[in-house]
């Protein structure tokens, strides 16, 4: 099957180990660009392999293209991804970790998760309203009896989670009391996630359009010389979705699941996350009490808003928020330069 919407996706992937695992999506990624953010020493030669079109940037590449503005890309944490969101000129993002390889759907099927994830993207969702039947304009379903017609037209999707076989995306406490606990289940749904519902975004298989979204999925300051890890994708799923519900856009969750092979370390992890197992007790009730102005109108609105809102409901808790908030506004300050408005672009020709 031709690749769907090739020219109009990147693949963005982080890494800090290999990039061999690409030979096992090469049915699937070769027709498509990479986008490769090398975190850690950028003085190692981390090898593509060969036949596929990329562009790579590693910390040298990052301090040079944004300067002082490159403190808001995290170093030594999978964060560093979202740097690729940004200089990406495409409508769809996709975005997977190399430890994560090809799974089989029930049928013993090869499933080819960027396809699925831009049927996600291309297909309404519906967060007002819940369908019993799951998505509703997947082949074989379709709205069930009582489903208000005034809403089956559903609203854009911006988001499109998909999930994972095997090792399960577990926090350190979890994993070190389940060390053995693997994901056989493969659920064959997507749904919508409904309006006013936060969830936790692993980044591990995840899609979204960069034009609804792109400038709300900042993965925030993690990693060396910071407090917290391992909370980058959370924490950008948290902005984007209270920013969906404010803007009118869906977030899906579901298929397509791929196989995660690797179980980071545990203890490392524990260490990376601690302070997030207690502070997201207070960071979940902010999120689900934020009402964003009408006036956002756009997501780099709603994130300034956010960034706004992080300093005084969050600060308190720790100057790290502060720090957070000012690289929140530097991100859209980068996000702005690098995606200037159309019309700006016609006034400086
Ligand atoms: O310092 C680092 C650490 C990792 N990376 C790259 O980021 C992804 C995820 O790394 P890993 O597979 O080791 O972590 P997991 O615990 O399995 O991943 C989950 O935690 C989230 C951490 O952000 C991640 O998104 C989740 O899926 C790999 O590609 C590493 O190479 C890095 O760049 N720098
Ligand atoms: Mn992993």
């Amino acid at each position: 099957m031709a690749p769907i919407l090739k020219d109009e996706v990147d693949i963005v992937i982080p890494t800090i180990r290999s990039l061999n695992f690409l030979e096992n999506w090469r049915p699937f990624f070769e027709p498509y660009h990479l986008i490769i953010i090398q975190d850690g020493d950028p003085t190692k030669v981390i090898e593509v392999p060969k036949g596929f079109d990329y562009e790579l940037y590693n910390r040298n590449d990052i301090n040079r293209v944004l300067g002082p503005k490159a403190n808001c890309i995290s170093f030594k944490d999978g964060a560093c991804r979202c740097f690729g969101f940004l200089v990406s000129k495409k409508k769809f993002i996709y975005t997977i970790d190399d430890d994560c390889f090809v799974a089989k759907d029930p049928t013993g099927k090869d499933i080819d998760t960027l396809t699925q994830h831009l049927d996600n993207l291309t297909k309404p969702s519906t967060p007002y309203f819940f369908n019993t039947l799951y998505d509703p304009y997947r082949e074989g379903a379709d709205f069930v009896r009582g489903y208000p017609f005034s809403l089956r037209q559903g609203v854009p999707t911006a988001v499109s989670h998909g999930l994972w076989l095997n090792i399960p995306d577990y926090d350190a406490p979890t994993q070190l009391v389940k060390p053995l606990e693997r994901n056989t289940r493969y659920v064959d749904a997507v749904m919508t996630i409904p309006k006013g519902t936060l969830y936790p975004m692993c980044a591990m298989n995840l899609a979204f359009n960069r034009e609804l979204i792109g400038a709300a999925m900042y993965f925030g300051i993690m990693g060396e010389g910071h407090p917290l890890g391992r909370y980058d994708d959370m924490w950008a799923g948290w902005c984007t979705k209270v920013v969906c519900d404010h803007l009118g856009y869906g977030v899906k969750t579901g298929l397509p699941y791929l196989w995660h092979s690797k179980a980071s370390n545990p203890f490392v992890n524990l260490k990376k996350e601690y302070k997030g197992l207690f502070w997201q007790e207070e960071m979940i009730p902010f999120f689900q009490s934020v009402v964003l102005p009408k006036e956002c109108t756009n997501a780099q609105q709603c994130y300034l808003e956010l960034a706004k809102l992080t300093k005084e409901k969050l600060g308190p808790i720790d100057p790290y928020f502060h720090n957070f908030a000012d690289a929140m506004v530097a991100w859209i300050e980068a996000w702005e330069e690098f995606n200037p408005p159309a019309n700006a672009k016609t006034e400086s020709a």
